[in-house]
């Protein structure tokens, strides 16, 4: 998926990129099965004219009974083929439209996937995905199919009387006007499921994560109670959702219904006046009472794709986002220099980084300082690009972030964060993540700078251990450590370091602080700080305060000038 996903089609089939044959061949075997449904009626249709005709032959019953019969079978297979058609080629571009979708998802800025709610997307692409998959699978062909049979039984009352024929047409427009009206009346109560849904998922992963911390500071269990009633909310406007649309549904068919009334009353009329034979009229009042129910059941049918119209809004507010603009001619970087350029950033329009400039030389170790909410990490992550600055620009090696494709910058750019990842998959995989081609040699090079080799030596099953947080207890320092071997091996020449606040035991620090120094060397380093001893031999310190540098320089420098980070640095060695 280029750019974002603008062209609409109302079902989203455009959202799958390309139209799958197979959906037309199982729309065309569906109307010929309705074709063929519609047998039985022809003849019934035709049965007057039958028995007019002078006999001598089959007994017109018995050929009426034997083409009916072999209608049945015909249109049983034909419709065989068209649930086969219409199911494999809806479940081939559902799949597809999910897969595109996740691609464009990995092409946003990463902050902007970190700003949803836990949980959002996921359900994103898999509950609401499957309701979707759901309806286009199984009512989209109904609907085709449903709409070939009463068109059919509406050409054969023409044939036996044009009048009556357009008296019941002129109510099914009429009819249909609640279709529409169904759907804006749904609108609302489905928004309302969407974002109850939301506050529910998020919150089911809020408590489920944060379980530990619940256990000993919410003792009165008022987060699973909130939790408890968004779920509560989201039944009530689940109902209100299955409800909403029942004034515009009961319309439909009571416009319908009106309408076979007024065939009667006109059949009737027309039977006194002697221009509609006995035999007409009751085949007539007979086709009209079937037509009367297929139509019903198509509106029906049409009604239900309600319910995709109200997921698929919410996938293509996702599949609209736009995505980090790609290069087309990447540009690669010379060497490791970071340079700031008058950078500026905002989060929805409050500032957060204003004009910053410094220069990072190659190599050499950066420290970012300064008081919570300064803007330190996200100056970080404009350097990783997780998102785009918004004026002024960031180079590396010479090259603007956004002149890079995303395996320069991918190869180029390191990030250790203080929330480790670790992924279900052997340890050696985890740490080679970065560089899968690494052989099991540079693997277990980079554990053993990383000071984590033995640790993993030591578990039953050593580099094949397949993490998982509840059978594999690392600690915090331990995962910190296997994230300090997965960017030794990517071997990038610029580093972006988050200082672990989290207290980790003594001497699991000593060895993360003896594993980030071999990280650190030759590299460029931007590391945010929260103690800073540990940076106190940087190259450079940067004391930030709200988005912007006050003042910069090597720690004696800083200490010398008495300002801001002398501050800090006295009140840290009170403690
Ligand atoms: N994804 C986001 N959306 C909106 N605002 C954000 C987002 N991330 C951070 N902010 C806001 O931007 C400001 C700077 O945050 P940032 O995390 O960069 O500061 P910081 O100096 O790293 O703070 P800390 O030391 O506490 O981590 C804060 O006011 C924060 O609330």
């Amino acid at each position: 998926m280029k750019g974002p996903l603008t062209m609409r089609m109302p079902l989203g089939f455009d959202l799958a990129g390309a139209v799958d044959r197979r959906l037309w061949w199982g729309l065309l075997w569906g109307a010929l099965g309705a074709v063929a449904d519609a047998v039985p009626w022809a003849l019934l249709v035709a049965l007057p004219l039958l028995m007019q005709e002078d006999g001598g032959g089959m007994s017109p019953v018995w050929l009426l009974a034997g083409l009916g019969a072999a209608g049945f079978v015909l249109g049983s297979g034909l419709k065989a083929l068209a649930l086969n058609a219409n199911f494999s080629s809806t479940y081939t571009m559902v799949a597809q439209a999910r897969l595109r979708l996740a691609d464009h998802v990995a092409r946003l800025p990463l902050g902007r996937v970190l700003s949803w709610r836990d949980g959002a997307i996921s359900d994103l692409l898999s509950s609401k995905f499957s309701l979707y998959q759901d309806i286009m699978t199984h009512v989209w062909g109904l609907v085709v199919a449903g709409l070939t049979f009463p068109v059919l039984l509406w050409a054969m009352l023409l044939l036996l009387d044009w009048r009556l024929a357009l008296v019941y047409l002129a109510f099914v427009p009429v009819a249909m006007l609640a279709i529409p009206w169904s759907y804006r009346l749904l609108d609302a109560a489905a928004a309302r499921v969407s974002a109850e849904r939301d506050l529910a998922v998020a919150g089911v992963v809020e408590v489920v994560g944060g379980a530990r911390d619940l256990a000993f500071f919410d003792p009165q269990d008022r987060r699973r109670q909130a939790v408890h009633q968004h779920f509560d909310a989201l039944s009530r406007a689940s109902l209100a959702t299955e409800v909403a649309p029942a004034p515009a549904l009961a319309s439909y068919a009571l416009v319908l219904n009106v309408g076979v009334v007024a065939v009667m009353l006109l059949a009737d009329h027309w039977l006194g006046d002697g221009s509609l034979a006995p035999m007409v009229l009751c085949l007539a009042l007979f086709l009209v009472l079937r037509l009367n129910g297929a139509v019903a059941e198509f509106g029906l049918f049409l009604a239900e794709l309600r319910f995709a119209r109200a997921v698929l809004s919410d996938i293509r507010a996702l599949a609209n986002e736009p995505p980090l603009p790609q290069t087309k001619a990447a540009v690669q970087p010379v060497g490791g220099e970071i340079q700031f350029e008058d950078v500026s950033f905002a989060y929805d329009g409050q500032a957060v980084i204003r004009g910053l400039s410094a220069r990072l030389p190659a190599g050499t170790v950066t420290a970012l300082v300064g008081p919570s909410g300064a803007g330190k990490s996200t100056l970080a992550h404009l350097v990783g690009r997780l998102w785009d600055v918004q004026a002024g620009a960031i180079r590396i090696g010479g090259v603007d972030l956004r002149q890079m494709d995303e395996a320069t910058l991918n190869r180029t750019v390191s990030m250790v964060l203080q929330d480790v990842t670790l992924f279900p998959m052997t340890l050696a995989d985890n740490i080679r993540l970065g560089r899968p081609e690494a052989s099991d040699d540079e693997v277990m090079a980079a554990a053993e700078a990383a000071c984590i080799h033995q640790r993993i030596m030591d578990l039953p099953s050593g580099y094949q251990t397949v993490f998982d947080p509840e059978a594999v207890r690392l600690s915090g320092g331990e995962q910190q450590r296997v994230a300090i071997a997965r960017a030794l091996l990517k071997d990038a020449p610029v580093l972006i370091l988050d200082e672990a606040t989290a207290s980790i035991d003594l001497d699991s620090e000593a060895l993360v602080q003896q594993a980030l120094s071999r990280l650190c060397a030759g590299r460029t380093v931007l590391v945010i700080a929260h103690r800073l001893w540990t940076i106190r031999h940087a190259d450079l310190i940067l004391v930030m305060q709200d988005g912007a540098v006050i003042e910069r320089g090597t720690h004696p420098e800083l200490i010398d000038s008495r300002g801001t980070y002398a501050r800090l640095w006295q009140a840290q060695q009170g403690r």
